[in-house]
C-alpha cells in the first residue's frame, strides 16, 4: 500500500481552511510505520549520526525510531517552558506573530553529526528554528527529514542550505 494511504485528511482542523494531515493511521500500522522508517533510513545510506532531534510533538515518534536504528542519542526540541534543565531558544514566524522552540543547552556537543526529524514540512518556520538551535551549539546538520512535505507552501526554501528528505510529497 502506498504510504499516502496511511495519511488521513481532516478538513477544517484545527481551523477553518486547513486540511490537517493526520498521521495516526500510519502510527497505528506496523507495516506502514516500518515502510516509512525504511525510506527515511535508506535516504541516509551509511552516514554517521550522533544525535537525532525530534520536534514536539509529532516529530517525536519517528525520531526515536531513527535514533535507535542509528545507535544515536534522541534529543527533544520542545515548546517553551517544557524542558526542565537550562535551555537555548529560537523564535520563528507564524501566520500571525511568533513562536519559540527550546532545546537543552547540553543536548549537542560541537561537531556532533545531527539528524533533524519532524512529521510535516509546511511553511518551514519550525524547521528553520530547529536548525538555528543546532547551529548555536555547534552541531553539524547531516539531514533534515520529514514524513511529508506540503510543497505548495515552499517551506524547503527556508532551509535550502541543508540536505532535505521527505517520504511523501503533497
Ligand atoms: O513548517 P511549519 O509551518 O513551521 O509547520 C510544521 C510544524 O507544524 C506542526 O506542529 P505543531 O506546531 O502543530 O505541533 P504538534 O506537533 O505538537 O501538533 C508540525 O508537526 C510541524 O512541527
Ligand atoms: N496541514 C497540516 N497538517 C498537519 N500538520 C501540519 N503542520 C502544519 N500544517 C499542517
Amino acid at each position: 500500500m502506498a504510504l499516502e494511504q496511511y495519511i488521513r485528511d481532516i478538513v477544517d482542523f484545527p481551523k477553518p481552511g486547513i486540511i490537517f494531515k493526520d498521521i495516526t493511521p500510519l502510527l497505528a500500522s506496523p507495516k506502514g510505520t516500518e515502510e516509512c522508517l525504511q525510506l527515511l533510513i535508506n535516504s541516509l545510506k551509511e552516514k554517521q549520526i550522533d544525535k537525532v532531534i525530534g520536534v514536539e510533538s509529532r516529530g517525536f515518534f519517528f525520531a526515536t525510531l531513527l535514533a535507535h536504528h542509528f545507535n544515536a542519542g534522541f534529543i527533544p526540541v520542545r515548546k517553551p517552558k517544557k524542558l526542565p534543565f537550562e535551555t537555548i531558544s529560537a523564535s520563528y514566524e507564524l501566520e500571525y506573530g511568533t513562536d519559540t522552540l527550546e532545546m537543552h543547552i547540553d543536548a549537542i556537543q560541537p561537531g556532533d553529526k545531527v539528524l533533524i526529524h519532524d512529521d510535516v514540512l509546511a511553511t518551514g518556520g519550525t524547521a528553520k528554528a530547529v536548525c538555528e538551535l543546532v547551529k548555536q551549539l555547534g552541531g553539524e546538520i547531516v539531514q533534515v527529514n520529514f514524513l511529508m512535505e506540503l510543497s505548495f507552501l515552499n517551506g524547503r526554501e527556508k532551509i535550502k542550505e541543508y540536505d532535505i528528505f521527505t517520504a511523501i510529497n503533497y
